[in-house]
């Protein structure tokens, strides 16, 4: 994914990008870093297409997503199983499954049978079934705690062969961590 020379506001006074440019390739995780309100998800949304550049390119890769709040990015009433064939094709998910230590029953159940790490995992596995080049990341371990937060991000650290990671946190501790590149807004 190649962003060159963008620039963005909500208006033409209070620009929250100016000329910003970055490349992320396949096998890096890239993390931007910023206090709340500089402008974050708006970089996710832009990239997403959802909002239009005032001036600048962002070169697309397919990309999936994976949100803060594993909760909020499953519907409750349907099953996991469910829901990521909604999206993407099964094929390789066993495979993914173990990969990732996610128990293959797991698939059967409804979001609320499962703790947040699982259906972290499960998002992942979601986003990763997806076949992106680039994986969006918002804050993706904030719902969890300590532990499992540093289990999610080991997990997404082993997809890397396969995508380039865009992580957008304010978490200093987390983005030096584990991120090749921080960039801070
Ligand atoms: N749809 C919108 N219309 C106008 N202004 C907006 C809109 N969405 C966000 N903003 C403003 O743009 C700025 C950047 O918002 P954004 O959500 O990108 O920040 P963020 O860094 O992701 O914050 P957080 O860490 O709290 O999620 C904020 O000042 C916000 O109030």
């Amino acid at each position: 994914m190649k962003i060159e020379d963008l620039t963005f506001g909500y208006s033409e006074e209070k620009l929250l990008y100016r000329n910003f440019s970055l490349t992320l390739y396949a096998g890096e995780i890239v993390t931007i870093l910023g206090p709340s309100g500089s402008g974050k998800s708006t970089l996710f949304e832009l990239i997403a297409g959802n909002l239009k550049p005032m001036a600048g390119v962002i070169e697309k890769a397919p990309f999936s997503q994976v949100f803060q709040d594993p909760y909020s990015s499953f519907h409750p009433t349907y099953t996991i199983e469910n829901q990521i064939a909604d999206v993407a094709p099964l094929e390789g998910m066993n495979e993914l499954c173990e990969q990732m230590g996610f128990a293959r029953e797991l698939l059967e159940k409804r979001p609320h049978e499962l703790s947040g790490g699982q259906l972290q995992r499960a998002s992942i596995l979601r986003a990763l079934l997806m076949k992106p080049r680039l994986l969006l990341a918002d804050e993706p371990t904030s719902a969890l705690d300590n532990l499992i937060q540093l289990d999610v991000m080991r997990l997404l650290l082993e997809t890397l062969d396969r995508v380039g990671i865009l992580m957008i946190t304010h978490d200093r501790d987390l983005a030096k961590w584990c991120s090749d590149r921080v960039v801070e807004l």
